[in-house]
Parts: structure tokens; sequence; C-alpha cells
């Protein structure tokens, strides 16, 4: 019995635009134990994107392996992907990507409307803070806010992975710091598996494991023995 939830074996993307080819992945290989809360660090164009892509099943290597509990999602057919996405992953974006005509309630409704599996769309929403704003559009609330009702969209549908593209990037530092506690209570108090992709290295700090790319590759894989709470971070 193994506890990995993510194993990526050699896995390389290369991107082919006429004559043109970019290697935006090479040889990528590491395990993600559930439960852990996992930071990828990398500056611009290291291929963070191209990562959290092919870990949420919206893209597929053009090498190696990607196993998700046991089974080989880079050899999923474009059904199989649709189910992995919608049952299994959870994502939180820079720019919450909220629908602008659904009040917060609603915008959590939709995502637990296409899974098997969702929680109650009330709890979630008092799990982020956010029991007295289900009715609140998405103008009429702050950054901070927007991205708790992203969060709980991710959460509602009770996925094993939350996958956050960099959460924090579009707050200011008090309110990031808040978003990055909220992920890390719902990874410890739910124990879902937390994935935040970021250039921020700070963010590291709160990790349990850290990846660390650099051009397309992997420069240093570490855990982190003694995470801290985010409250203590500063950048
Ligand atoms: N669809 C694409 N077609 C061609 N090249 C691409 C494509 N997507 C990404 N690339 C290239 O692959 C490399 C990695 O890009 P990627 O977006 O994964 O990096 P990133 O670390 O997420 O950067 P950023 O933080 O700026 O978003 C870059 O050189 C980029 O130009």
């Amino acid at each position: 019995m193994t506890n990995t939830i993510f194993k990526l074996d050699s896995v390389m993307k290369e991107y082919k635009t006429g004559d043109v080819s970019v290697m935006a992945l090479r040889n990528t290989t590491f395990e993600i134990k559930k439960g852990d809360l996992v930071v990828v660090l990398g500056p611009s164009g290291s291929g963070k994107s191209t990562l959290l892509n092919i870990i949420g099943g919206m893209d597929l290597p053009t090498g190696g392996k990607v196993i998700f509990e046991g089974e080989n999602i880079s050899s999923y057919d474009s059904k199989k992907l649709a189910l992995f996405r919608r049952n299994k992953i959870g994502f939180v974006f820079q720019f919450y990507n909220l629908m602008p005509n659904l009040t917060a309630r609603e915008n959590v409704e939709i995502s637990t409307e296409i899974s098997k599996n969702s929680l109650n769309i009330d709890e979630v929403l008092d799990k982020v803070g956010l029991k007295d704003r289900a009715s609140h559009f998405p103008a009429q609330m702050s950054g901070g806010e927007q991205q708790r009702v992203a969060i709980a969209r991710a959460v509602a549908k009770n996925p094993d992975i939350l996958l956050c593209d960099e959460p924090t990037g579009a707050l200011d530092y008090s309110t990031g710091i808040k978003v990055l506690e909220l992920l890390k209570d719902i990874n410890r108090t739910m124990g879902k598996t937390v994935i935040i992709i970021t250039h921020n290295q700070p963010i590291a700090q709160i990790a349990d494991k850290v990846i660390k790319m650099r051009s397309g590759e992997i420069t240093s894989i570490y855990d982190n023995p003694n995470p801290v709470d985010p409250q203590t971070i500063e950048w």
C-alpha cells in the first residue's frame, strides 16, 4: 500500500509551432504523497504552467508517464481525462475565474453539480469564512473574498487534489497570507493534497515538499521537516 498520489516519470513536453520547437519540460520526475502540501517554485518561463496543465489533465505530455493513484493518465482519452479533472482535481487560479453573473453560492453550486461526490455548499462557504457573503456577486467582493469563493468552488466538489496556480499573485501581501492560511487549513483539516505553483520564493516555507524548476527542468526537490505557519512568512 503506497501513499503516493502522483508520480511523474521522465515527463517531457515539447511545443511545436511550424519549424520552431520549445522543450517546456524535460525529464521531469517526482512523487507527491497523499495529504502533502507541495510548492512548485520557478521563475517565469520555467515550465510551471505546462506542469500544472499536465498534472491537472488539461494537456498531455509528449513523453514519459503521469501516474495518478497507480493509473497512467497520460494514456487517457479526452473523455477519461474530463472525468479525472471533474472528480479528482480542484483548480484555483490567480485571477479567480468566477462567473460574474452568479452569486458566490451559485459559483460554488455549479461545480458541485458536475461532480459525483460533492460536499454541502453552505458548509464549504462557512469553512472559507464567506457564509454571510453567499448572495453577493463577484463585483461586490474584494480580491481576497473572490479567491475564497474560488477556493470554496474547488473544494466543494470534494477533489483529492487542490491545484493552485499563483493563488496569491493578484492579492496584496496580508490578503495573500490569509489565502495561504486557508489553503493550509484545508490541507491539514480536510486531508486534501494541495499543490501551489508560484514564482514567490518565501511561500516555499509553508510546504511539506518543495520542487524547484528552471528552464523546463527540475533543479531540486526537498522535503521540508519544519513547514511554517503562513503568518510567519514575509515577501
Ligand atoms: N502553447 C505553447 N506553444 C509554444 N510554446 C509554449 C506554449 N506554452 C508554453 N510555451 C513555452 O514553454 C516554456 C514554459 O512556459 P510555461 O508557461 O510553462 O512557464 P511558466 O513557468 O508557467 O511561466 P509564467 O510564470 O510566466 O507563466 C516557455 O518558453 C513558453 O514560451
